[in-house]
């Protein structure tokens, strides 16, 4: 019986390609992160760090992991282009935070502009996963740390986990991509998306 509901649930989810959202302020590592993402899941060799350049549009990577397809978006976060995110709030299923956890200097601007992501309606219940990049480094401070400086009082209900990462290493990647996947699929944000898509989907017939 066990096994009839979990092959029912799983090809429910088959279906479903999850949208995820990399946000974070300039030089977090979030590029970095997707091209390391696509090196783990696709086998690739993935772009190396001198060959990656500041993001100014959107970089795009499909994977999958954890059964699940995943569509990841990397945005640029230079301040200038950070108006650019919330265009694509509202298709998301989740965010990936990224910051540069051996930068102090940056925390401050981190802070507000996730802050400022967790206060739009248009992601309302979307699971957040923040991660303190740059591991690698030895001033690059813990995911407990980081969580105790952000101090955020905006997470309500939404499902988060702070995850310590290292885009060069891959360290920590697995295991925050496992609970990204595991989130989404418990989220009712993905059922408010899927029933949007069927209406959206119904309404071109
Ligand atoms: N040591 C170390 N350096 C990293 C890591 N991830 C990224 N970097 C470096 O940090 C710098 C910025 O990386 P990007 O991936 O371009 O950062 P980004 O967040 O995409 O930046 P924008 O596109 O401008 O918003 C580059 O010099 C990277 O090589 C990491 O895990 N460890
Ligand atoms: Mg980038």
């Amino acid at each position: 019986m066990f096994s009839l509901f979990y092959g029912l649930w799983k090809y429910m989810f088959s279906k479903i390609e999850f949208h995820v959202l990399i946000l974070g302020v300039h030089k977090a590592g979030k590029t970095s992160l997707l091209e390391k993402l696509k090196s783990i899941y696709l086998n690739s060799e993935g772009l190396p760090p001198d060959r990656i350049v500041p993001t100014v549009g959107l970089n795009i990577g499909r994977v999958e992991a954890s059964n699940a397809k995943l569509v990841f978006w990397d945005l640029g976060g230079q301040i200038g282009l950070r108006t650019i995110w919330e265009k694509y709030y509202e298709e998301a299923h989740a965010v990936v935070f990224v910051i540069d956890a051996s930068c102090p200097a940056s925390f401050e601007d981190s802070k507000s502009a996730l802050e400022k992501v967790l206060r739009n309606d248009d992601l309302r219940g979307a699971p957040l996963l923040i991660l303190a990049n740059k591991q690698d480094l030895p001033e690059a401070v813990s995911s407990e740390e980081l969580a105790r400086y952000l101090d955020l009082k905006e997470l309500g209900e939404r499902l988060y986990l702070f995850e310590a990462v290292s885009a060069y290493d891959g360290m920590g990647i697995k295991y925050a991509i496992e609970w990204l996947v595991d989130a989404m699929e418990r989220s009712k944000r993905t059922e408010t998306l899927r029933i949007r898509a069927r209406a959206g989907e119904a309404g071109n017939i």
